[in-house]
């Protein structure tokens, strides 16, 4: 079975002397009521950094040009007891865009530092590779869930980036 496209896109900014990214609190549709990264399922014919433009603005009303986007990472999602879920999520991270994030039907935009991200409200895995893809070092990793379909049975290495 192909995994879901996906694309994930991370705005970087500095505040209050240190970074800051932007995260949503999700308000429908999967991962409901957690914290998540802004982004969304590719459409039919589009492309990953196409995909992250598009959902930023649906989103969060923010414009980001694909220009502008960084690439941070790939992350297999890989849910053995819900295969239909299993997600291939490409990481973007985007430090120039025009506008300011707006709540939607989707998600309510909040910015958090770096060194308080909201881990605890966030999928279990977010804890290892979202760091990561905010500080370059360009996860790429299957993550097995467990039968939960929320915690981490394993992290394997993927093939390297192109
Ligand atoms: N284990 C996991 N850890 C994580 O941090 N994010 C995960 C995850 N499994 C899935 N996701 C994210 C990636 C993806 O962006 C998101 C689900 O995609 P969508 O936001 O597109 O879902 P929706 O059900 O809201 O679909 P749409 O109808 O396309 O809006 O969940």
């Amino acid at each position: 079975m192909t995994d879901v496209a996906v694309a994930l896109c991370f705005l970087v900014q500095e505040k209050d002397g240190g970074l800051a990214v932007l995260l949503g609190h999700k308000k429908s549709g999967f991962g409901t009521g957690k914290v998540v990264g802004v982004g969304g399922k590719l459409e039919p014919g589009e492309t990953a950094p196409e995909a992250a433009c598009r959902e930023v603005m649906e989103e969060t009303g923010v414009r980001v040009r694909q220009e502008d986007l960084e690439p941070a990472g790939r992350i297999l999602f890989d849910f053995p007891s819900q295969p239909l879920w299993n997600m291939d999520a490409a990481l973007f991270v985007a430090r120039r865009w025009s506008g300011e994030p707006a709540e939607s039907e989707e998600i309510m935009p909040e910015w958090f530092g770096l060194d308080a991200l909201p881990l605890a409200l966030m999928w279990h895995d977010a804890g290892t590779w979202l760091p990561m893809a905010l500080t370059g070092a360009m996860p790429n990793f299957r993550i097995v869930l467990n039968d939960d379909n929320e915690t981490a049975a394993r992290f394997d290495p993927l093939e390297p980036l192109p």
